[in-house]
């Protein structure tokens, strides 16, 4: 039978060895056994279903999702689930929730900008969920300019208090997760305001709701911001509008990490810099980059085995059509995404790493490499966010008509995932910053300062602007050093460019925005260079497992000469390679398709992604679609009745013709 067939017969063609190439993916053997524990007992478990989200009321659904967080959290508790198992419950869970929010944002606000004293106080209160918090920094009026919010927070020296004001409707807290229906706290992002005088935004933990009852506290005017795009989706989560009426909370209620403010009303700056004030969005960006590949790859996995069941056209000497896998088009635009899940899987990796790296040198006040951090978080967000929302809704492309319905799950997740383009950081906004950066970094070359991380390769500005691409014929492109080089200097190229235009300005600010659109190019362009030189060195690691080195090489050299082929205005104009090297590059692209494509089957089985998490008839790993689709579009509730409700007011008049003498 179609689908069961073909799937088995493309597995039997695999060259490497999945069960390895799963290691790799998940990232070490005990991780790849905790996700595939956890992932099958929450898709054994009848509570965490998510085949009717689509269909239900936003009441129903926002209802459903809180009964999935307490059993969730249950079970969390029953199972005595570590702090990795229960966020890979969470994850596997797959609906975004005010848990989310309180995990991931709430929490690692408190341990990253409360002082000892408060982590002691707050932490064990925020674990046990006894609280639970959300992180409210955008208004109506301000989410990018964080300096422009409106909240503010001033110190009243007679009771030894912080009054929370909302003095404008503009000054609304808007959009926090969580914050519409469920916290009982938040971290407030307002302005410090001593004796009149504005300190600039700040962290304050004010509780919103009674513990007891729900009802917001006295002051507090609460509620959800409405529905969002899609349905299910998002609108899982009560993103929430909040304002305050000079509400009083306790002095120690301020962060004070990065400043403290005293009995007597005075501020005192630790030695730490003011920008860790915005050190959650940090972290939260990061596991962002993490998380691309996870939803990239999901989308790739679904039309993957879509693409191998599915056949058009072509009839072979057997008698069947030709899988639309098999199609060169189909390939070009596939495989290349399939190559970014992997590369965004290697990156995230290390950027992990990085924050660590960044982490643990704060403790011991080295703050030298915090600017390289949040460029390259920054940078990571914007650019991964992108190619994967994009990247989804070319898979839903990729798997025909069946990818617009919502049981091949690609709307709901394409849905869900856009937001993450504007959620922490609006990603132009992101790579301005990064931009900034590179700018900064290139007026002090020759200063003395050598260039740090990721921008080591501009201390080589003389080499690169000059150099030349080696490549001479398409088995050239193959050379990491050869890709390495060219994406180096096209990046140095294109910042340097930037640099030079802006100096032509008499007021750098003026400038800056003047070549805004250029400048996030020179951005882009650095932040690709990131992800393929990360890519590469992954693969100078020890990679056991037959054939798995060799897969990722492919993989590799895909994304990288996908991008230059993407971006050939840019290599091409900066004189980092000729047209010939172009053209060479787009032959050695197709030679490497064919080198993945009887291999891309196993390249998805090794996401180890469970149906449930897919939530794909489409994506089955048993290939049964078509039964599926049939089956699955008579659960649609239009189909409860053959006959509509409606027909009698609205169907029959029109067919009886009753309705034409009231028009005459
Ligand atoms: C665990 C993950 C799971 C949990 C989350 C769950 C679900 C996720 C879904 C949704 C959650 C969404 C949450 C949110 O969206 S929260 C709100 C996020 N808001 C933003 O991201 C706002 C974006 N804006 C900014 O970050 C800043 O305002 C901006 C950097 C754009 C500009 O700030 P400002 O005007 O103050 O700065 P500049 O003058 O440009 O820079 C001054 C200086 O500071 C440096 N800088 C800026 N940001 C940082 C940072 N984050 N860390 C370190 N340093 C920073 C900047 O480079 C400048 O340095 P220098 O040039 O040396 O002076
Ligand atoms: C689903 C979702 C969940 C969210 N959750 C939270 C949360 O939990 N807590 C929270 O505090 N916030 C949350 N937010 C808010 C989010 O962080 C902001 O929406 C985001 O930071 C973008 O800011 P903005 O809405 O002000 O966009 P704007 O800055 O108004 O962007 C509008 C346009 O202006 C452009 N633009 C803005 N500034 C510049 C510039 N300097 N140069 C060039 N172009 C510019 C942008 O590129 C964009 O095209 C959430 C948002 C969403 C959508």
């Amino acid at each position: 039978m179609a689908g069961f067939d073909d799937l088995a017969s493309e597995r039997s063609k695999a060259q490497f060895d999945v069960e390895e190439m799963k290691v790799i993916w998940a990232g070490s053997r005990h991780t790849l056994e905790v996700s595939d524990r956890i992932s099958r007992l929450v898709a054994n478990d009848p509570v965490f279903r998510k085949d009717t989200r689509t269909m239900l009321s936003r009441k129903d659904l926002f209802k459903n999702t809180l009964r999935k967080a307490a059993h969730a959290w249950k079970r969390i508790i029953e199972l005595r689930l570590s702090e990795e198992e229960a966020a890979e419950l969470r994850f596997y869970v797959d609906e975004p929730a005010f848990m989310d929010l309180h995990w991931g944002m709430f929490i690692p606000t408190i341990k990253g900008q409360g002082t000892e004293e408060q982590q002691q106080k707050w932490l064990p209160l925020a674990y046990k969920m006894k609280i639970i918090g959300c992180y409210a920094q955008t208004e109506l009026g301000h989410g990018s300019n964080v300096q422009g919010l409106e909240t503010t927070a001033t110190f009243d020296p007679q009771t030894d208090e912080f009054i929370i004001h909302s003095p404008t409707l503009t000054s609304s807290k808007w959009w926090p997760g969580g914050l519409g229906k469920v916290s009982t706290h938040a971290v407030v992002y307002g302005r410090l305001i001593i004796d009149s005088k504005d300190y600039g935004v700040n962290g304050f933990i004010v509780q919103l709701r009674s513990l007891d009852d729900h009802l917001p506290l006295p002051g507090i005017t609460i509620g959800d911001i409405g529905m969002k795009f899609g349905s299910g989706a998002y609108n899982t989560m009560d993103n929430g509008v909040l304002r305050f009426d000079h509400v009083r909370i306790p002095r120690d209620q301020m962060l004070m990490r990065v400043s403290q403010v005293t009995r007597e009303g005075k501020l005192v700056q630790s030695n730490v810099p003011w920008q860790l004030v915005y050190g959650t969005m940090v972290y939260v960006r990061q596991k962002i980059v993490s998380d691309a590949s996870c939803a990239l790859s999901r989308a790739v996995c679904i039309a993957t085995r879509y693409s191998a069941v599915r056949r058009q056209f072509g009839l072979q000497s057997n008698g069947i059509e030709t899988q639309v896998i098999d199609y060169k088009t189909q390939q070009s635009r596939l495989f290349p995404l399939l190559a970014s899940a992997y590369a965004f899987r290697f990156v995230g990796e290390w950027l992990k790493w990085l924050y660590m790296d960044v982490n643990q040198r704060l403790q011991a006040s080295d703050f030298s490499t915090l600017p390289e951090a949040h460029a390259c978080t920054a940078g990571l967000k914007s650019l991964t966010t992108s190619a994967t929302a994009d990247g989804i809704e070319e898979c839903r492309k990729l798997c025909g008509g069946h990818g617009y319905l919502c049981s091949s799950g690609l709307p709901e997740l394409f849905a869900v995932y856009i937001p993450a383009c504007t959620y922490e950081g609006d990603n132009i906004v992101l790579l301005l910053q990064v931009a900034r950066f590179l700018i900064k970094t290139v007026s002090q070359l020759g200063s003395g300062k050598e260039p740090v991380g990721t921008t080591v390769y501009m201390g080589r500005v003389e080499q690169l602007m000059q150099c030349h691409c080696a490549v001479q014929k398409a088995e050239d492109w193959l050379k990491p050093s050869v890709i390495l080089e060219a994406f180096e200097a096209r990046s140095m190229r294109m910042s340097v460019a930037s640099a030079q235009n802006l100096a032509k300005f008499d007021n750098q600010e003026e400038g800056f925005l003047e070549l805004s659109a250029d400048l996030v190019q020179a951005a882009v362009a650095h932040c690709q260079l990131i992800v393929v030189s990360k890519f590469i060195e992954k693969l100078q690691q020890d990679i056991p497992g037959k054939g798995v080195k060799g897969q990722l090489e492919a993989l590799c050299n895909i994304y990288a000469l996908f991008i230059l082929h993407k971006h050939l205005g840019d290599f091409l104009s900066t004189g980092c390679i000729t047209p010939k090297q172009a053209s060479l590059a787009n032959a050695q692209l197709r030679s490497l398709y064919s080198q993945v494509r009887p291999n891309a089957i196993a390249l998805v089985d090794a996401f180890n992604y469970t149906d449930h998490y897919l939530s794909s008839v489409l994506g089955r790993y048993d290939g049964n679609v078509y039964p599926k689709l049939y089956e699955e579009a008579w659960k649609d509730p239009l189909n409860d009745s053959v006959v509509p409700d409606g027909y009698q007011e609205y169907i029959q008049p029109i067919l009886k013709q009753q309705l034409r003498n009231a028009r005459l």
